[in-house]
């Protein structure tokens, strides 16, 4: 599979996103899922708008001290290095959110000390990503937004990771257009051609569909690494 195939082409959005439906199989998305589940109550943090684990350390600008994903991560950290998503790099953090209806992300960027890629698995449930520009004169302005349906693989490289905020509003009710060329007063989702097959039948009558649990795998590349050495800490050696 080559992921550039899958770049989003539309004129308000820049050169470097794209969007593969289907990434995984329904089967992979409930393996996925039920991990993150089973993992043990320590690995969760508790935010008040999302919940999350991470995986792999903590980036920081001495760098990150890393640890080994555990298998039924690494092996998604290989698949992605094998598509070059990651400029050749292996990825090395895997930070899960986990979103109930009504939760989301302020506008944020994922900065810089990663390498300027983040690849999303989503599962669990849609939602709606908002991206707003960068802009030093005016504050931040609403650009446009991608529907992330369960089971697609997101994909922000450079402009798209540099240039933008992106943000995660905390609603539990998504309206949507009724067909491709029907604009909302205040979204343009730009990829509704790829997923308008799946949400029609479960949209409501008012174009609206309910937000339900949902879980992302964001997987990143932190350039910056060492590993725990004891030698060193114990002996100063
Ligand atoms: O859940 C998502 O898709 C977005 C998460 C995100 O922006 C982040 O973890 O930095
Ligand atoms: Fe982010």
């Amino acid at each position: 599979m080559d992921y550039l195939d899958y770049k989003i082409d539309h004129p308000l959005v820049p050169d470097s996103i794209f969007y593969i439906s289907d990434f995984l199989d329904t089967d992979e998305e409930r393996k996925l899922i039920d991990r993150v589940i089973q993992a043990p109550k320590p690995k969760w943090q508790f935010l008040s708008n999302r919940s999350l684990q991470v995986y792999g350390g903590y980036p920081s600008t001495e760098g990150m001290l890393a640890e080994d994903l555990p298998q039924w991560l690494q092996v998604y950290a290989n698949s992605l290095q094998k598509m070059n998503i990651f400029d050749g790099n292996l990825p090395n953090q895997v930070l899960i959110n986990r979103y109930e209806p009504g939760q989301g992300i302020l506008a944020h960027e994922d900065g810089p000390l990663y390498h300027p890629v983040v690849a999303t698995i989503n599962t669990g449930s849609h939602t709606v990503l908002n991206f707003y520009e960068k802009s030093l004169t005016e504050g931040r302005k609403y650009r446009f937004s991608l529907l992330l349906w369960p089971r697609s693989l997101s994909i922000l490289k450079y402009d798209a990771y540099k240039k933008y905020l992106h943000e995660i509003e905390e609603i539990d009710v998504d309206k949507f257009p009724i067909n491709n060329n029907e604009t909302l007063p205040n979204k343009i989702i730009v990829n509704f051609n790829l997923i308008e097959k799946n949400i029609k039948e479960l949209m409501d009558a008012n174009n609206c569909l309910r937000r339900q649990t949902r879980y992302s795998f964001t997987i990143r590349f932190v350039p910056k690494c060492h590993k725990l050495n004891l030698n060193k800490i114990f002996f100063k050696k």
